[in-house]
This record gives structure tokens, sequence and C-alpha cells, in this order.
């Protein structure tokens, strides 16, 4: 992701807390509260300029989004989509998912989604991986039991990792696909990176991954 500077989104990502939460620790525990509903809660980790969340919150409307994102750049566009949206069932946070376990209690997620993350190809940076075990571990911490990571990219070799990393830590892995734009999985919604890399003939690749500890 091209980080350009941009001085007046913290102004803007604080005079919108409806949508981008602020001091989302306190919220740890009562997101059904926040949404006002006991609708189930799902996470995208590293959600970018927002497309993903906004249209499967406008597909799903029982189902409650938080978009995660690290870098003030780049959320402030997600929060454009959202206050042109006007959904009442996605919020965004500007927050490490390196934190994620501060700002969710156990069993508060019902599910997370990973898109085009960072490949961090270099083996010393293994570790910043979204689809590294700590960070396994992180999502097993706040996901229901049996709960679920739907994991989409481009990049051949974090997919492979992934798959890797899936395993080893024993999650049951679903619906595999090397192809996902000519197989047979319908309401694929696609996200910014995907519809970038997909026009230029790159595949994609997805799969979700299952904890077994039900
Ligand atoms: C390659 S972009 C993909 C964006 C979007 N998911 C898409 O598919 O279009 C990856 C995003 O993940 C964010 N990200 C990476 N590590 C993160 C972390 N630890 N916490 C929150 N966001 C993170 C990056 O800032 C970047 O915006």
């Amino acid at each position: 992701m091209r980080l350009r500077h941009k001085p007046w989104a913290s102004e803007k990502i604080s005079e919108n807390p409806q949508y981008v939460v602020a001091q989302p620790e306190e919220k740890k525990g009562k997101w059904n509260e926040v949404f006002g509903n006991d609708n189930p809660i799902h996470i995208e980790v590293g959600t970018g300029k927002g497309q993903f969340v906004t249209e499967m919150a406008r597909a799903n409307p029982e189902v409650n989004y938080i978009g995660i994102e690290l870098y003030e750049s780049v959320i402030v566009t997600a929060l454009d989509r959202l206050i042109e949206a006007e959904l009442p069932n996605v919020k965004l946070l500007n927050v490490d998912a390196r934190h994620l376990t501060d700002f969710f209690a156990t069993e508060e997620v019902g599910r997370v989604y990973l898109n085009f993350s960072d490949p961090w190809p270099k083996n010393r940076h293994e570790k910043r991986r979204l689809t590294y075990k700590t960070f396994l571990k992180l999502y097993e911490d706040i996901l229901i039991k049996g709960g679920e990571i739907h994991f989409k990219t481009d990049n051949q070799g974090l997919f492979e990792y992934s798959l890797m990393s899936f395993s080893w830590y024993g999650l049951h892995l679903k619906f595999l696909s090397l192809d996902l734009h000519n197989s047979d999985f319908e309401g694929n919604i696609m996200t910014e990176y995907e519809e970038k890399f997909s026009a230029k003939g790159q595949r994609i690749y997805r799969v979700e991954a299952q904890y077994q500890n039900q």
C-alpha cells in the first residue's frame, strides 16, 4: 500500500467517532451494545480503503462488520465510503491488529476476514504476516468456538505460507480455490486490491480455515 501523507486525516477521523470508533478498548465485550443488536460481528484485518467491509455490510444487514486498519492516511478513504453509504452495521478501528485482544473479548467475534494481506516476503519479516502463528493465536482468542478465517490473496507465496501456517496451527481448511474468479464460488465481494490485480490477469487464491476447538 503506497502511503500519502494526509495531515488532515487525523482531524477528520476524530470528528467521526460514529464511524471510526474512538477509544475502542472501552468497547471490549460491548460491541453488541455499540451496534444496538445481538447480530454476529465479523472483522476484516487490514481493511485498507474499506470497499469490502462496506459492500459486505450492504449485502448482509444481519451481520455487523468492523474494518481494522493501521494507517490514518488509508482509513480516511474508508471513512469517506462509510459516510456516503450511511449503513448502521459497519464501523472502523484505526489500530494495530497486534493488539486485537485489547479491543475484543473472548468469543466476541464471529469471523475474521484477511484480504490481500501484505506478503512480507523476506524470511526475517515472517512475524509481520497476518497469518503468522501469533496472529492465529490472537484470532483464536477473540473468535467464537469453531470460528473461521476467510483468506483471499493474489500472492502465491503468501498463500502457500498461510496454508502451511493454518495447517501447522491445526485449523481445518475448506473451500480451497486456486482461481476464485473461475470457480463456482457465489457472492464474492471484491476488495480494491482484488479489482486491481485481477484486472492485470492475476489469479486470486481463497481458503476458509476453521479452528477445531468446538
Ligand atoms: C495490501 S493492503 C490490502 C487492503 C484491502 N484488504 C484490499 O484487499 O484492498 C493491506 C492493508 O493491511 C493493513 N495492515 C497491515 N498490517 C496491519 C496491522 N498489523 N494492523 C492493521 N492493519 C494492518 C495495511 O496498512 C494495508 O492497508
